[in-house]
């Protein structure tokens, strides 16, 4: 379970942050939606202990997180945030190894596992370039799998489908909701509202550094509220497969 007390963050004259509360149990898919400059980012940087906040709490089962040590999170935690490069020229298999953290096993587990993460993202003909030589997309599938190398009870990625063409877009999410499937608590910060409204068991929507709406997307993906946090209207299509959507910009005379 993951706590959020009356979470504050503030740099300068912003409130990045404003009296954040939510409970969220585990096992499930979450999306964290809400226009640029909502608070998405800031909110799973401080879940992730990257950012402190300037008042309140984060605990997760119970623990306080800033009470962990940043090798203790890594024990529990996955990140991905919105952007992440890898700081040195260094193998696509060198780098995922890295996601594997304090994990105990021989070299030949450890390879075990990067192959099967590599497979899972459909990387495997990456694992022996130099991350230099990636495009964008390739690039974003291997900081995926550096972050679910290690399988974490929580799960937190910041617009993980960014720069992914439809079919990886559709991979990624599909993964995401395995790893829910699997006892995950996964916290996703999506800008694409269909695949959230398709994939994800609850979304949190955010406006100005708070929280606006919870619960399930076919109740919170309200008209009223796409107008009025989103400044658009949609119309939704819906069949056995899923769901899918035509937003248009919002009449505002
Ligand atoms: N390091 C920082 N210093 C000062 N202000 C910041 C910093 N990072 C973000 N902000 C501000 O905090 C607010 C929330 O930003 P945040 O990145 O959390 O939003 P977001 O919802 O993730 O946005 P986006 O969809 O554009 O990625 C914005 O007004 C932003 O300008």
């Amino acid at each position: 379970m993951l706590k959020l007390q009356h979470l504050h963050l503030r740099s300068g004259a912003i409130q990045r942050l404003d009296k954040i509360a939510l409970n969220l149990a585990g096992a499930q898919l979450v999306g964290i939606i809400g226009p640029n400059g909502a608070g998405k980012s800031s909110l799973l940087d401080v879940i992730a202990g990257v950012q402190v906040p300037d008042g309140g709490e984060v605990s997760w089962d119970g623990k306080v997180i800033s009470q962990f040590s940043a090798k203790q999170r890594a024990d529990y935690l996955s990140y991905l945030p919105q952007q992440d490069y890898p700081a040195w020229d260094i193998s696509v298999t060198e780098l995922i190894a890295i996601g594997l953290g304090r994990m105990q096993g021989q070299r030949s587990q450890r390879q075990q596992w990067i192959a099967a993460i590599a497979k899972r993202l459909q990387i495997s003909e990456l694992l022996n370039r130099q991350v230099s030589t990636l495009s964008g997309g390739e690039l974003r599938r291997v900081m995926l799998a550096r972050t679910f190398v290690k399988r974490s009870p929580l799960v937190l990625c910041d617009e993980p489908t960014a720069a992914l063409d439809i079919s990886h877009q559709l991979q990624v999410c599909e993964d995401l909701r395995g790893q829910a499937r699997a006892g995950a608590l996964v916290l996703v910060a999506l800008h694409d509202l269909s695949l959230a409204a398709r994939y994800c068991d609850s979304l949190v929507v955010m406006e100005q550094g708070k929280v606006v709406a919870q619960g399930e997307p076919n109740q919170v993906l309200s008209a009223p509220l796409l107008q009025r946090v989103f400044a658009i209207e949609a119309e939704w299509f819906c069949n056995a497969k899923g769901v899918g959507w035509l937003p248009t910009l919002a009449n505002t005379d």
